[in-house]
């Protein structure tokens, strides 16, 4: 089976998929802001959610931080057959991601963003365009419709995708211990998902947002402060991201500092 994989990957690598359909409907139909970050295993997501989720939560912005798989109970369950589980069918393991996000959107993700409330979720529908449409070979469109059908058609307000050389980030990985199931897979898999990646940002260059990771967590995350910085004065009563107000009473204020970042 992992030579089938590896098969699969090695004629893909090179080819990822520029033509999706653009998003129906992008923005809000709801009060909160929806930010998913995305890129290969190991290039910062958690640690940057981390530091984003902490300067929020100081500006005393509801935040929610979750992720992709196992952002629910059901969820912890799938990601622990996805990720340390024997080996599982590509559309097997595509039905499996898309089953997780189905019930993370229904009962957790809509639920707060229908509260006002700022989600940072870590990985979303185009981890499963990138693994399992182009990495895996499924086909970038039939996951990506796959994923709008699970979740009634919610993209992000805002995808932050990290981007480094895979080798880079496989190095982080190495170093943290133990690899899943999919940060085992051979060089070409992992090269094939950056190319995809970008390919998707390039498509989408409204909802994305393309941030280096080969810098220091500190110059990443300054990176993400300012991409995240204009949508922040949209959310209710807010101002942060707004140059012009000092409304938290505080020069030094963590929403301010995430707004001047
Ligand atoms: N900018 C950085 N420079 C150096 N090391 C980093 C940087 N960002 C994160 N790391 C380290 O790299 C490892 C992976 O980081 P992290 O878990 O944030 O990545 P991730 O993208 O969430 O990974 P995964 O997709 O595997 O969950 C961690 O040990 C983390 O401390
Ligand atoms: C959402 C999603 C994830 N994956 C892969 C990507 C990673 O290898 C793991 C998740 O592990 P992490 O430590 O939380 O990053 O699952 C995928 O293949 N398809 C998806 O839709």
């Amino acid at each position: 089976m992992l030579a089938r994989y590896a098969d699969a990957v090695t004629d893909n690598a090179s080819q990822p998929r520029a033509v999706l359909n653009a998003p129906d409907a992008p923005g809000a139909a709801h009060p909160g802001l929806f930010i998913s970050f995305e890129g290969g295993d190991g290039v910062g997501k958690t640690t940057q959610i981390r530091i984003l989720a902490e300067l929020l939560k100081e500006a005393g912005v509801e935040c929610e931080a979750t992720r992709e798989p196992g952002g629910t109970d059901l969820g912890i369950e799938i990601r622990c057959l996805l990720l340390h589980g024997d080996d599982i069918s590509p559309r097997a393991e595509a039905l499996l991601y898309a089953a997780d996000r189905a019930h993370h959107v229904a009962t957790r993700i809509r639920p707060a963003l229908e509260r006002g409330d700022v989600v940072l979720t870590d990985r979303y529908l185009d981890s499963s365009v990138a693994y399992q449409g182009a990495a895996r070979a499924l086909g970038t469109q039939e996951v990506r419709d796959l994923s709008l059908w699970a979740t009634e058609g919610l993209f992000p307000d805002l995808t932050i995708l990290l981007d480094a050389e895979p080798d880079i980030a496989s190095r982080r990985t190495m170093a943290r211990g133990a690899t899943d199931r999919l940060e085992r897979e051979p060089d070409a898999f992992h090269a094939a998902l950056r190319a995809q990646f970008l390919a998707l940002a390039d498509a989408e260059p409204d909802r994305f947002v393309v941030i280096d990771a080969d810098r220091p967590v500190e110059a990443v995350a300054d990176a993400v402060a300012a991409a995240v910085r204009p949508l922040l004065a949209r959310l209710p009563g807010s101002a942060l991201g707004d140059d012009s107000s000092d409304s938290s009473g505080s020069e030094n204020s963590a929403a301010r500092r995430a707004g001047e970042r």
